[in-house]
């Protein structure tokens, strides 16, 4: 008899992965098509799904999410999805992964701001003859965080703390739903070494659980992901419906900071939730921080 199907999930532990019969190889591509029913494509009807393996033996799933009523350029692609899935686990590395459709320039872009990111090995499932090739193959001529950064600096996923605190005390009126220090270890947690402007969301959604994302920069600037779609990304891996489910929102963003998120998380988030209570506060930075240096 037919085993019945399990459920897709946005995380798969090292040890649940290890029951599997199927090696690796053949496990991440089999997860890609129920992974597609995960996906948020309202306008293209086009569901995109990539399963990766991290370095930890855990599997993440990542899929494409749309919001009709905005501009394109608020799309969270599948690839963007899974990378700020691994971030948000506290997973260091990603091996590989299966992706339904072949990865767009402006993925093969973003993925470059992993350590080792040529090496990174990619199956296409809706190809004739799915194998694994490295990133190298698909973007060669690659530009990357080396263009910009020193070698030593923090890249996507590696352990960095951009050393922002808020202004002691915060008022308590002013911080009903304890969403403030959640979005300050957001920023503080953000990929931002090209603007030294970090930034971080949290959300809180109706059955009182909070949900952290943390701005994600690329050296090719235009393929970074906002800090609330980050935090959009843990409200959905979450098990988060409608986005009307989340009632409060705080950013937190350097003072002074060279580029400001205020204003389009405001209107992103307006659009997908009316009636969510946003708040933004600015955070400074200690003399000593790595991303001012
Ligand atoms: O690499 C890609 C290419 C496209 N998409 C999504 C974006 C949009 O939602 C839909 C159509 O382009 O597919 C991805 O998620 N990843
Ligand atoms: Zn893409």
């Amino acid at each position: 008899m037919e085993q019945p199907k399990p459920k897709p999930r946005f995380v798969i532990s090292a040890s649940e992965a290890q029951t599997h019969s199927s090696p690796i190889a053949k496990l991440l591509p089999s997860l890609v098509a129920p992974a597609q029913s995960l996906a948020r494509p309202p306008i293209s009807n086009f569901p995109v799904a990539a399963v990766g393996l991290g370095a930890s033996g855990r599997i993440f799933v990542g899929v494409n999410v749309e919001f009709p009523g905005l501009p394109f350029h608020h799309t969270i692609h599948a690839e963007q999805f899974l990378l700020t899935n691994l971030a948000l686990h506290g997973e260091t590395r990603l091996d590989s992964f299966a992706v339904s459709a072949a990865p767009c320039g402006h993925c093969r872009q973003f993925l470059q701001e992993l350590r080792d990111a040529p090496d990174i090995q990619i199956l296409i499932t809706s190809h004739a003859n799915p194998h694994f090739t490295p990133l190298s193959h698909f973007l060669s001529h690659r530009f990357g965080p080396h263009d910009l950064l020193p070698k030593t600096a923090p890249l996507l996923l590696e352990p960095r703390h951009n050393a922002l605190s808020l202004p002691t005390p915060i008022p308590q009126n002013t911080n009903p739903n304890n969403l403030t220090l959640p979005a300050l270890e957001a920023a503080n947690n953000s990929h931002a070494p090209y603007s030294a402007s970090p930034s971080g969301v949290a959300l809180l959604d109706s059955k009182g659980t909070v949900h952290k994302g943390s701005y994600i920069e690329s050296a090719a600037y235009n393929p970074s992901l906002g800090p609330l779609q980050a935090a959009l990304v843990a409200f959905i891996v979450g098990g988060g419906g409608a986005y009307d489910e989340i009632v409060a929102a705080v950013l937190v963003e350097k003072e002074g900071a060279a580029i400001k998120q205020e204003p389009t998380a405001r209107l992103v988030l307006h659009s997908i939730s009316p009636h969510c209570h946003f708040r933004t506060f600015l955070a400074t930075a200690s003399s000593h921080s790595p991303i001012s240096s």
